[in-house]
């Protein structure tokens, strides 16, 4: 029979039954953290895994400190201003929780230690880095499963490079392999079967397979922890709750109107955030579709809105455009053929390059003779993990001319940086409707798209523009998609037609 621990049915025959993964903004503060465990607290017929990432702002914090301690001289890493403020919010939400001090003790000491070490070096590698962020996740998760026994719900606190989750050893950016799966189920069915108790696990971080040193899954990796686990279990449902209504139709911060989009598909969710929503890390659509479990996003904020609900397949018959989104920063490469090589030769060694240089392509167009692609910001600097705007310039423009370098071998090269790629995310059997009604907003902005790329993906179309028009292009596509009422005569016509 089920015993009840403070309000959750946990009965150790019982299989755990869903991932709840909540974010910093989640729990950025004692408040919040006691607003979480509500929530929890608030579904006692599921047997929860929780998955936390870093307290608010702490991650950010973390790279910064670590920066600052390289250039600052060991005596005085103590006055490093991210680092005091990372020590003060954790232990002032240990003391407003009324917990003991020694749950992040240890922890603070280590980080310090690993700051002075740092400053002794003079020097922070990849590797270091990623041990570095890694103490975020160890401190909130141990901070919440404290807190959640204090109150009587029996929890337990797990770091994911202790329990399986096994990676490449690609520091600051790791892919999760295989071996993950059966090893966290095993793990956590197992102790749950022996001994239940809620498993608070660390979001974001893995340990490499070669190295066995602590690796981070690239920034927002939470979401991807959260759908591991939901496959690896064979969950009913992954939640991933977060400071928004759910994924909404473009990114709020660039425009306010946006609003929630209830239902997405696997393949739509996964390129709104290959194509730069920050709202879901990208290849964590992948484990839950190939487990085929839902995904629900939803708002810790306002626990009562629906959220928005990613299935595999979903009724597109009246979808015309589900979200826009925008990528920024984004460089492009005019590549036209010396005819050194035969077509297909040129184009083999084009990619090649790109392969040996590890550089990624979002968008691409090719004519006899030439090709242009946009290159994928967040991977040509994806060994920063700071992201890509604060990256060091110099460091940008060496990767790019080491790659422009490669090219002008086989080619005239032309470099156009500050581009954007707006994306819209759609029903593509209606692409002739998006893009005419896209096309008209564009020119009455008297915006000239550079490249369109579309075709690849079912649900995707892609227009480059600069970066300077980009937001005010958002805003007008939204306002013609999403908030003129009527319905045009063509869109009308389109509907009937399907
Ligand atoms: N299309 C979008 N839908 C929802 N949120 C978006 C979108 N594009 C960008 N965002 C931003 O993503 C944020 C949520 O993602 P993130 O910060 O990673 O959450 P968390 O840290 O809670 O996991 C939102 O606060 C919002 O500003
Ligand atoms: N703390 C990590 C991982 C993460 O997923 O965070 P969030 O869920 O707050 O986006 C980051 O900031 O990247």
């Amino acid at each position: 029979a089920a015993e009840t621990l403070g309000g959750i049915g946990v009965g150790g025959g019982d299989q755990l039954s869903v991932v709840m993964k909540f974010g910093g903004s989640s729990v950025s503060s004692a408040a919040r953290m006691r607003e979480v465990a509500g929530l929890i607290l608030a579904f006692p017929e599921e047997r929860p895994v929780v998955v936390l990432s870093a307290m608010g702002k702490t991650t950010n914090l973390l790279l910064l400190a670590g920066e600052k301690a390289v250039g600052c001289g060991v005596i005085r890493v103590s006055e490093i201003e991210e680092w005091n403020l990372i020590k003060d919010l954790h232990i002032k939400t240990v003391e407003e929780l009324a917990l003991p001090r020694s749950v992040i003790h240890t922890m603070l000491d280590e980080l310090e230690q690993l700051l002075k070490g740092i400053a002794m070096m003079k020097e922070l590698t990849l590797r270091t880095t990623d041990y570095l962020v890694s103490f975020g996740e160890c401190m909130s998760t141990r901070i919440f499963a404290a807190y959640l026994n204090k109150i009587g719900v029996k929890a337990r606190q797990y770091d994911a490079f202790d329990i399986g989750f096994i990676t490449t050893d690609d520091f600051g950016n790791a892919d999760i392999l295989e071996a993950t799966y059966p090893a966290v189920a095993k793990r956590l069915h197992g102790d749950w079967i022996r001994d239940p108790a809620i498993p608070i696990v660390t979001g974001f971080l893995g340990k490499g397979w070669k190295s066995g040193a602590v690796t981070t899954l690239g920034r927002g990796g939470s979401d991807l922890t959260a759908t591991t686990i939901g496959k690896a279990l064979g969950l009913r449902e992954i939640q991933v709750w977060k400071d928004v209504d759910g994924v909404l139709t473009c990114d709020p911060n660039i425009y306010p109107n946006a609003t929630t989009v209830p239902y997405l598909t696997f393949e739509e969710a996964a390129e709104l955030a290959y194509f730069g929503a920050q709202v879901l890390h990208p290849q964590s659509m992948r484990p839950a579709r190939e487990g085929d479990i839902p995904v629900r996003v939803k708002n810790s904020y306002n626990p009562k809105a629906p959220g928005t609900l990613i299935t595999k397949q979903r009724e597109m018959d009246k979808v015309v455009l589900t979200s826009i989104v925008l990528k920024s920063n984004v460089t492009m490469l005019d590549i036209v053929s010396t005819r050194m090589l035969g077509q297909f030769g040129f184009l083999a060694k084009v990619f090649s390059i790109f392969e040996d240089l590890g550089i990624s392509v979002d968008c691409v167009a090719t004519s006899e003779v030439s090709i242009s692609v946009s290159l994928d910001p967040s991977k040509i600097w994806s060994r920063e993990l700071i992201q890509q705007a604060s990256a060091p310039i110099y460091m940008q423009n060496q990767e790019l001319d080491h790659v422009v370098e490669e090219l002008e071998k086989i080619a005239v090269v032309h470099l156009l940086q500050q581009r954007a790629i707006i994306s819209l995310i759609g029903n593509v059997r209606r692409s002739s409707l998006i893009l005419e009604k896209a096309f008209q907003v564009l020119r009455k902005s008297g915006v000239n798209v550079q490249m369109i790329s579309q075709g690849a993906s079912k649900v995707n179309m892609s227009l480059i523009v600069h970066d300077s028009e980009a937001k005010q292009c958002i805003k007008a596509l939204h306002q013609a998609f999403f908030e003129d009422d009527v319905l045009t005569e063509v869109e009308e016509e389109a509907l009937h037609m399907s």
